[in-house]
């Protein structure tokens, strides 16, 4: 699967300033993909720009072959209150793909009672049934935006490493603020630089933010993983 986007440009309404202004890059799939980028640079806008879950102004995102859903988690949803995590996960999952819930419920999910209702789940255990809930669906292309953000870390490298074997035909595109932790799964890092133009250089002034455009990240760490590094930006 290739995922291109040409040429996006993209500013939230009401807001003066373009966020992205003609960014291209392309995700040659399949594979274990990541994004990384400092905070406000973008990183989960472009996520649903990819996902189609917002237009940009101008480009194109293009999936090349054309069928097949992107889909976006991100760790902030919730699941209905009137049904338990279970009855959801059943209603949602894919039948073909209940075999693959069975093998995550063993890594991702031994500790949770999927009897219970997902308010009642703890932030990390609420993370972990949103996860399982994107695994068991068709899709060709899975955007995961900090959507581990809040599960323990030899956790969250067990569920990375069982996605990235069982999903090794399917395009993941894992979003994070910790460069280092994803660098061994990913097969390249997408570094997202902060735009340069001039209505973000005085967003950046208001907000007090640093207005380095790059994004600090430890280069020589990934070279040595022999990680391929793409810089993309507006
Ligand atoms: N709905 C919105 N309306 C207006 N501005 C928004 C909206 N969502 C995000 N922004 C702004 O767009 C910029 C990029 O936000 P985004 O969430 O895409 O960045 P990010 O790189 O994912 O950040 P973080 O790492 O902190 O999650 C920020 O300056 C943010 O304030």
């Amino acid at each position: 699967m290739i995922l291109s986007a040409s040429g996006i440009t993209f500013g939230y309404p009401k807001e003066e300033w373009l966020l992205f202004e003609n960014l291209s890059f392309t995700i040659k799939g399949p594979g274990f993909f990541s994004l990384f980028g400092l905070s406000g640079a973008g990183k989960s806008t472009l996520g649903k720009i990819l996902a189609g879950i917002l237009k940009p102004s101008r480009g194109l995102v293009k999936k090349e072959p054309a069928s097949g859903p992107i889909l976006y988690s991100h760790s902030e949803e919730r699941f209905p209150n009137w049904e338990s995590v279970y009855q959801h996960l059943q209603k949602v999952s894919v039948k073909d793909n209940q075999h693959l819930l069975e093998k995550f419920k063993k890594i991702g999910l031994e500790s949770v009672d999927l009897n219970t209702r997902f308010k009642d789940l703890s932030q990390g255990q609420k993370n972990r049934v949103n996860i399982a809930r994107y695994l068991t669906q068709n899709f060709d292309c899975l955007i995961i935006d900090e959507a581990l953000s809040n599960v323990d870390e030899p956790t969250r490298e067990k569920i990375l490493q069982f996605i990235k074997k069982e999903f090794s035909n399917r395009t993941i595109l894992y979003i994070s603020h910790h460069v280092i932790e994803v660098a061994r799964f990913s097969k390249q890092i997408f570094i997202l630089k902060r735009p340069t133009n001039s209505s973000i250089k005085k967003l950046f002034k208001i907000k007090g933010l640093d207005e380095t455009p790059c994004c600090p990240y430890p280069q020589s760490t990934i070279k040595e993983k022999g990680i391929e590094v793409l810089e993309i930006a507006t």
